[in-house]
């Protein structure tokens, strides 16, 4: 049984707050997104003071979502407007602003990939940081960008936790991690604010990395999405002209129908779909050399084919692919079997003039 946007709404308008009102009455709730009864919003302060005032009533709110049929996970972040923080700060409180003429080129970047998912947790964020270390070793001049909001992963995966610099309050120098320039709004945040942003409206704070951040020429910039089809990623696709999307996803039934809505955004987006990727596509034991394929095998293969779209490659469900995530030193950064999965995945995208 799925849960749908109006049931969402409903529990939320029952849920009273300080001061009055609901969130769904006082239209605080942005970029509501149900996939596969995941469900991730957005609640919209208009302050630091009353992003605090709501902490109860977001509990409350991922509580009562939590105990609907069909709600398999809920994630709920405030942002807030109002005074900007320390330097470095996104300045706060800004709808994205107008744009005309469709989307648009970021000076000094020369490609912007981004690497989606239709669903969580099937490795973006890993092929994401693998592929830009990959690119780097090949002498291309890369960029990441981590724009998953919900979650970000890049800071751990390449192994940086410092906060970036903004010498003039205005631009945030990137950091460089494995021969790639990176910024993550995970490194914006302090650890005991992941709840409540510093930063401005969600839409604006992506295009704010996108355009403040003194990212330098670059031969590619990799933008690692949050999973599914959300605000973000549509905001992103309207606004910023990309080069092309990439979709990882495992050979699983489940995940492969999600990828093809992904896929389906993108193409209404008129993002060319660069390729698709199947992760953890085999496990070889590392004990007798069998081969498993723990989630099917070649499913994304086979839906790149059905879909006239190319098939970037498969990678491995290895241990050291997490071990070395976890570490904050990527696979590919190393040598061996993975690091050259990657090689030759980056060399495809450099030969066909993607990276
Ligand atoms: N090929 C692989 N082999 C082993 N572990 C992997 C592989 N790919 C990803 N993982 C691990 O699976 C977990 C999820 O991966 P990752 O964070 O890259 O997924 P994601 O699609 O970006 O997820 P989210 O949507 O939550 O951001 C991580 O712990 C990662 O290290």
């Amino acid at each position: 049984m799925s849960v749908d946007r109006e049931t969402i709404l409903s529990v939320l308008d029952r849920l009273p707050l300080p001061d009055g009102g609901t969130l769904v009455s006082r239209d605080l709730i942005r970029a509501l997104g149900i996939e596969q009864g995941d469900v991730r919003f957005v609640i919209e302060a208009e302050s630091p003071e009353q992003a605090r005032a709501l902490e109860p009533v977001r509990l409350q709110a991922e509580t009562a979502l939590r105990a609907l049929p069909g709600v398999t996970g809920v994630h709920v972040v405030t942002t807030a407007h109002g005074p900007a923080a320390k330097a470095p700060s996104l300045k706060i409180g800004q709808h994205p602003a107008p744009q005309q003429g469709g989307p648009q080129p970021i000076s000094g970047i020369d490609r912007i990939i981004a690497v989606g998912s239709g669903k969580g947790g099937v490795g973006k964020s890993t092929v994401s940081s693998n592929l830009a270390v990959a690119l780097a070793r090949q002498g291309r001049r890369v960029g990441l960008l981590d724009a998953d909001i919900y979650g970000p992963s890049q800071p751990r995966m390449m192994g940086v936790s410092k906060r970036p610099a903004s010498p003039d309050g205005k631009t945030i120098i990137p950091l460089k991690a494995h021969g790639v320039t990176m910024m993550s709004i995970g490194l914006m945040l302090k650890e005991d604010e992941a709840v409540i942003w510093r930063g401005p409206m969600i839409m604006g704070a992506l295009q704010q990395l996108l355009t403040q951040v003194e990212w330098g020429r670059l031969d590619v910039l990799i933008i690692d999405l949050p999973p599914g089809t959300g605000d973000i990623q549509l905001s992103l696709g309207q606004r910023t002209h990309l080069t092309g999307a990439i979709v990882v996803s495992t050979p699983q039934d489940v995940a492969l129908l999600d990828a093809r809505k992904a896929i389906d955004m993108f193409q209404k987006l008129k993002t060319p779909v660069l390729g698709l990727i199947e992760n953890m596509s085999s496990y070889i034991c590392p004990n007798c050399g069998h081969e498993a394929h723990i989630f099917g095998h070649g499913g994304v293969a086979a839906e790149a084919r059905r879909l006239d779209l190319p098939f970037l490659g498969e990678l491995p469900l290895d241990l050291a692919v997490r071990l070395a995530g976890d570490s904050g030193r990527p696979v590919a950064a190393g040598d061996g079997p993975l690091a050259e999965a990657y090689a030759a995945l980056a060399s495809r995208l450099v030969a066909g003039g993607m990276a």
